[in-house]
């Protein structure tokens, strides 16, 4: 048996494949190299896989849906076998997205004529509040990552208060793991359910976390200035999304109240086991994909600059997708566009005693559907650089 391909109740053992006991497909002769045999399924499916993992993808046909689709086309185990929509259930992938007609995908369908016993895993890539009661839905045996922030805050009570809903699954919230990974890589590992973190927060959190660990700034006064492309706001048409609303300016939004505060603050509290507070203020900008973070912070006493440079160099030292670039060298949403990368780095203030961190990510990635596909791969046993390993697009 491959021990980095057995997961769940699927294994691999002389050449066939079997799933709770049941053969379900052989190795493909043709295949060069073990780690990348392909069978086709013959449980009943829409679309037969070429590859060996099944995955369902929940709202398929919006921003974070294509994006996994695309990442996908280089990830040779994880085929898309069920694809769902609302509105343009019953069309074809192809159609709603032209630019992934390459791919041979199965048709979308609406949430309700789901067939889940064709898929092995779930990506959830549903708006929030729509989510949970799906999620408790589906069989336990799935593995699932959830794109949404339903599950993202451990405190009920708080949730309800920022989403202002009732939480729909609070037996669920329980076993959820928050999936920022360089961070929470171990608790990964066993999870079956893992919110995916939200853009901003995984922009955020990176930089921070280490810091706080580390006792190297003050847990008040953090000032986060934050800055997104539009498809952050997802496909749905939107008044305020026009492009006469959105080119030439910039906007701020959910000024005092944004409900990633919330999920920050989650975060950063864990690590300083006190209550950390942030001022958060995110922007829309005048771009498709992209975040900044521009972070102010104070330093603990007698902590400098180089001190904060040192810890984040050493932290993500052997991490493939997080990149503390070298001394003074701004970073920039050109250089991670398309990409599963974060970039980052930190400089003096003038003001004595304050540092400056920028953190950048592509949203549509490092925000969403490719942190979602390394918590995947890290879920079932597989590397997980799988698949995301596409160089950032420039210009
Ligand atoms: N965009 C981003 O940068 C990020 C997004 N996220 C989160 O990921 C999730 C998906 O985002 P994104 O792809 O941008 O959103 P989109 O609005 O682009 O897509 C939403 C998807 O959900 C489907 N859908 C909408 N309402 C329902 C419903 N009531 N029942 C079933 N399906 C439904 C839509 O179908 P149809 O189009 O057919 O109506 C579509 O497939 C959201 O929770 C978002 O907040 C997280 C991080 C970053
Ligand atoms: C530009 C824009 O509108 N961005 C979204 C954040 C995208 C994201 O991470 O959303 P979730 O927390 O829902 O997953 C917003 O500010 O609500």
């Amino acid at each position: 048996m491959s021990s980095a391909l057995s997961f769940s109740s699927i294994c691999f053992e002389q050449g066939c494949w079997f799933k709770e006991g049941r053969k379900i497909g052989v190795a493909d002769k043709r295949a060069k190299r073990p780690s990348s045999m392909s069978f086709r399924v013959s449980a009943k499916s829409s679309v037969s896989s070429e590859k060996d993992i099944r995955i369902g993808l929940l709202g398929a046909s919006g921003y974070t849906g294509a994006e996994i689709v695309r990442l996908l086309a280089n990830h040779p185990h994880f085929g898309v076998t069920l694809m769902t929509a609302d509105r343009k259930a019953g069309q074809s992938m192809e159609s709603v997205f032209p630019h992934l007609r390459a791919q041979k995908l199965p048709r979308l369908v609406s949430v309700k004529d789901a067939d889940f016993s064709t898929v092995d895993a779930v990506f959830c890539c549903l708006p929030h509040g729509t989510t949970q009661e799906i999620i408790k839905g589906l069989p336990t045996a799935l593995k699932i990552v959830d794109l949404s922030a339903d599950f993202r805050l451990r405190d009920i009570s708080e949730y309800e208060e920022w989403y202002g809903q009732p939480h729909k699954a609070v037996e669920l919230q329980k076993e959820v793991v928050y999936g920022l990974t360089e961070l929470l890589r171990e608790d990964i590992k066993k999870a079956r359910l893992v919110a995916n973190p939200g853009c901003y927060p995984t922009s955020v959190q990176l930089p921070l976390v280490p810091l706080i660990k580390a006792n190297l700034i003050k847990h008040k006064n953090i000032i986060i200035d934050a800055k997104s492309g539009v498809s952050g706001a997802g496909r749905g048409a939107k008044e305020a999304n026009l492009y006469s609303e959105i080119a030439e300016g910039i906007s701020s939004y959910g000024v005092t109240r944004h409900r990633h505060v919330p999920e920050i603050e989650q975060g950063l509290s864990d690590v300083a086991q006190s209550k950390v507070t942030v001022s958060f203020t995110p922007h829309l900008m005048p771009m498709i994909r992209g975040m900044q973070s521009t972070i102010y912070v104070e330093m603990a006493n007698g902590v400098r600059t180089e001190d904060l440079y040192q810890q984040l160099r050493t932290s993500y030292e052997d991490e493939e997708f997080v990149k503390v670039l070298d001394e003074g060298v701004i970073p920039r949403t050109h250089n991670v566009r398309g990409s599963n990368y974060c970039y980052m780095n930190v400089f003096p203030d003038r003001i004595p005693g304050r540092a400056i961190i920028i953190s950048v990510i592509d949203n549509l990635v490092k925000g969403a559907s490719g942190q979602a596909l390394q918590n995947l791969n890290i879920m079932l046993g597989l590397p997980e650089t799988t698949g995301l390993l596409n160089q950032p697009v420039f210009p």
